[in-house]
């Protein structure tokens, strides 16, 4: 509850700093829905006899606006850099790793871009991490989501139509962890 609410407060900071690095208001990702919902995932990667056979989590990006990871200090997490090279994100038990989401890469018309990251197994173990999602809220609601219009331009046009949360978290669902990129279909 309490680190609920912790991890609520940064990630409303985030937004407002995200907002103006958008050059929009500071309150403008926070109305349009961004923090009107949060997601805690709990992480547990048993010890692994054959960590070259498998994966601890495979290639995703994630899929709400913005995540905030905390891992504890065993490491294993990698980031793909220029779609070609793993890099190792060094853990650090007291901070937390941002990830831009495939929901802020939409609304922000491929400004941020969502990041394809991974976990890998390891002999040494457990591993644990949480992963607090920050998205839009319950899916029965009617919100939709398309690229913010003030980003837009003549030289900047859309890159991705207008979508409703229901039909994005059922392809997203649907899809599971295949490694293919959210925002393929709704691109423009
Ligand atoms: O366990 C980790 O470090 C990453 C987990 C993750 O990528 C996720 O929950 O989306
Ligand atoms: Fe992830």
């Amino acid at each position: 509850m309490e680190y609920s609410e912790q991890i609520l407060k940064v990630g409303k900071t985030l937004f407002e700093l995200l907002s103006e690095g958008l050059g929009l208001n500071p309150n403008h990702l926070a109305d349009i829905g961004c923090t009107d919902g949060l997601a805690l995932l709990g992480h547990y990667y048993p010890a692994c006899p054959q960590p070259e056979l498998t994966m601890g989590t495979t290639k995703h990006t994630d899929n709400a606006f913005l995540t905030l990871l905390l891992q504890d200090n065993l490491g294993g997490l990698q980031v793909l850099y220029e779609d070609k090279y793993w890099v190792d994100v060094p853990p650090n038990p007291e901070s937390l790793v941002v990830n831009v989401g495939d929901l802020l890469q939409l609304v922000s018309n491929d400004k941020f871009k969502s990041v394809e990251h991974r976990v890998l197994a390891s002999e040494v173990g457990p591993r644990i991490s949480i992963a607090s999602f920050l998205n839009a809220g319950s899916v029965l609601s009617s919100k939709s989501f398309e690229p913010i219009k003030e980003l837009l331009s003549e030289e900047n046009k859309p890159k991705y139509r207008n979508v409703t949360l229901k039909e994005y978290q059922r392809y997203v669902i649907d899809k599971g962890l295949d490694g293919t990129r959210a925002l393929l279909p709704f691109k423009v």
